[in-house]
């Protein structure tokens, strides 16, 4: 499905919805089983009951943890819409939430409910992920601690690893054996390595840590330069961390069709200006907003979900923190620049992952008397918020 399609779906989109009746519930459920569903959500419903959805897909959970944030807030309108699943895909979501935020969790059904989307059929929260994560086939990991004042990196690391330690057992405990999980809460890479190396029964390569906002933001930048439309940017990858060192890389992009460099002549703009715009835009607009990015950040996970269900354009790639096998693009070029860099945001994931070994399971590596990993983070290593 392209960009068009997109557009021509999104048009159906409007016109399916404006036919769809109320249902019909046939069964207005004590919440017995299910516990934690909210409000209008504990009414079942026959699908097939009704003409207009018999040819609607079977229902699909979704996971999103986090769900009382400031991302999540945009994020689940858009999945209840039918934005990113499609027209026919009906769904059920489940949102975990903090002990903290469980009020907040429960504005957030109610709102839900008050929005009267045609797919979504079930809502329930809770804060407990082995009873969330129950048959989920998508994960959305947003939940974490932000960094406060005075705390370590490593700290940042051990705490919110152990978050997705816990999430990556119960994934493995209770979800479906195919579950694909977007892991978005920071320090998002190392949290998804974590999360996978605690879910041992999943595949590996059905964990992602989020790095298209980055890639949405570099093609801005170089559309911006170049004077084109941004859809004009492709094969734009991101390597290594979502964190000042990672490393946009215009070698291999391309901007019309053309590499990068044959369009945007002035090379030195590309490797300090652009690249640095890039790593540091989440701490610029912190700066600006006072809190960090969200709609953007839930805009960019609707786009990574799409791109892991549809076709890729031909000739295009996108790009996704993980172990992925998707198919791995082979045509990818290297040169002193772009080597030095990715080996620098190497090894500051390399230093992450050493941090956390006693999350992982990895022996190898040494421990303080704590049982916690030895920490030997580099000096300048940040997330882009942190800047
Ligand atoms: N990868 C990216 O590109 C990217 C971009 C932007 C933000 N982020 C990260 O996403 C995360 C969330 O951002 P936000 O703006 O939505 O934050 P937020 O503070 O608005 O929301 C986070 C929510 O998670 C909840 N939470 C905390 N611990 C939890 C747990 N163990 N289980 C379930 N929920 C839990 C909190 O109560 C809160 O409601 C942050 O870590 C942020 O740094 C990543
Ligand atoms: O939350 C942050 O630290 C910033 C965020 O990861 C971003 O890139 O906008």
């Amino acid at each position: 499905m392209d960009f068009i399609d997109l557009q021509i779906n999104g048009f159906w989109l409007f016109l399916y919805l404006s036919q769809v009746k109320t249902p019909i519930p046939v069964q207005a459920e004590s919440p017995k089983g299910k516990s934690e569903c909210y409000g209008v959500f504990c009414l079942t419903y026959d699908l097939k009951a009704e003409e207009e959805t018999k040819s609607w897909k079977k229902l699909i959970n979704i996971a999103v943890s986090g769900a009382a944030g400031m991302i999540s807030n945009h994020l689940l309108f858009k999945l209840a819409s039918g934005e990113v699943f499609g027209p026919d895909q009906p769904i059920a979501l489940k949102l975990l939430g903090s002990e903290r935020s469980i009020q907040a969790l429960e504005g957030v059904a109610m709102e839900l409910e008050d929005s009267l989307f045609p797919l979504l059929r079930e809502v329930s929260i809770g804060i407990d992920p082995y009873e969330v994560f129950q048959d989920a086939e998508w994960a959305l990991l947003i939940g974490a601690k932000p960094r406060g004042p005075g705390m370590e990196r490593a700290d940042l690391l051990d705490i919110n690893g152990q978050i997705f330690a816990e999430q990556g057992k119960a994934l493995n405990a209770s979800a479906s054996r195919n579950v694909k999980v977007m892991v978005v809460g920071n320090p998002c890479n190392t949290n998804a390595l974590i999360c996978m190396k605690n879910a041992p029964n999943i595949p590996a390569k059905n964990f992602h840590a989020l790095t298209r906002l980055d890639e949405n933001r570099a093609k801005c930048q170089l559309a911006l330069k170049a004077g084109v439309f941004y859809d004009q940017v492709s094969n734009m990858t991101i390597w290594g961390n979502h964190s000042t060192t990672q490393v946009p890389d215009f070698l291999n992009a391309r901007i019309n069709g053309l590499p990068v460099k044959e369009v945007i002549k002035d090379h030195n703009w590309l490797e300090e200006e652009f690249t640095e715009k890039v790593q540091k835009r989440g701490g610029v607009l912190i700066q600006k907003w006072g809190r960090s990015s969200a709609a953007s950040t839930a805009v960019s996970i609707v786009d990574a979900i799409k791109s892991l269900i549809t076709p890729t354009p031909e000739g295009d790639w996108f790009s996704s923190g993980g172990d992925g096998d998707y198919e791995l693009v082979k045509e990818v070029i290297f040169d002193d620049y772009l080597l030095s860099r990715i080996r620098k945001t190497e090894a500051e994931l390399l230093a992450e992952k050493r941090c956390v070994a006693h999350l992982t399971g990895d022996v190898s590596v040494r421990k303080t008397k704590s049982g916690i990993a030895f920490c030997d983070l580099p000096e300048d290593t940040m997330l882009p918020g942190e800047m």
